[in-house]
């Protein structure tokens, strides 16, 4: 999946200069921001109501439309997908620590403390 991201990536980042006659991106690029953003939240609603009707093809369209939205954002804004992934890893590298940790702490604290503990970690260095 990331590689297909990451060609699609360097696609929508050529495609940026091109002529806006014949590509949507060069479009959107002209339009700017603003436009790029709310194509982008426009999307993710159309995926949320697809789940909600139960439309699983429709959910796979819309999908590799939010994601084609999300990616021109990307190019837009300067944020490669190598940048998206590497905070991926890192994330998983939290949670995969907060998981060893023993079952139940001091206290009889809960894993999820532990848990909640990574998340509000994230949130601070996020
Ligand atoms: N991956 C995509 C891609 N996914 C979705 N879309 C377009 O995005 C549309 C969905 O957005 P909208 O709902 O806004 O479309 P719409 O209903 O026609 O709305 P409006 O155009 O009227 O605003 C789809 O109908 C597709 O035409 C894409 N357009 C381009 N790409 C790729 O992006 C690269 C650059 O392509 P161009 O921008 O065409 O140069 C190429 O690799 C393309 O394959």
């Amino acid at each position: 999946m990331t590689d297909s991201l990451s060609r699609l990536y360097n696609a929508v980042h050529d495609a940026k200069t091109r002529d806006p006659a014949s590509s949507r991106t060069a479009r959107l690029t002209r339009e700017g921001v603003a436009k790029m953003a709310k194509k982008l939240v426009e999307e993710a609603a159309e995926v949320g109501l697809d789940a909600v009707q139960g439309d699983r093809g429709q959910i796979v369209n819309e999908s590799a439309d939010l994601l084609y939205h999300l990616v021109v954002l990307w190019a837009e804004t300067g944020v490669a997908p190598d940048d998206v992934w590497k905070e991926m890893d890192r994330r998983e590298q939290l949670f995969g620590i907060a998981e060893k940790l023993p079952k139940v702490g001091d206290k009889g604290r809960r894993p999820l403390a532990v848990s909640e503990r990574s998340r509000r970690s994230l949130r601070r260095d996020g």
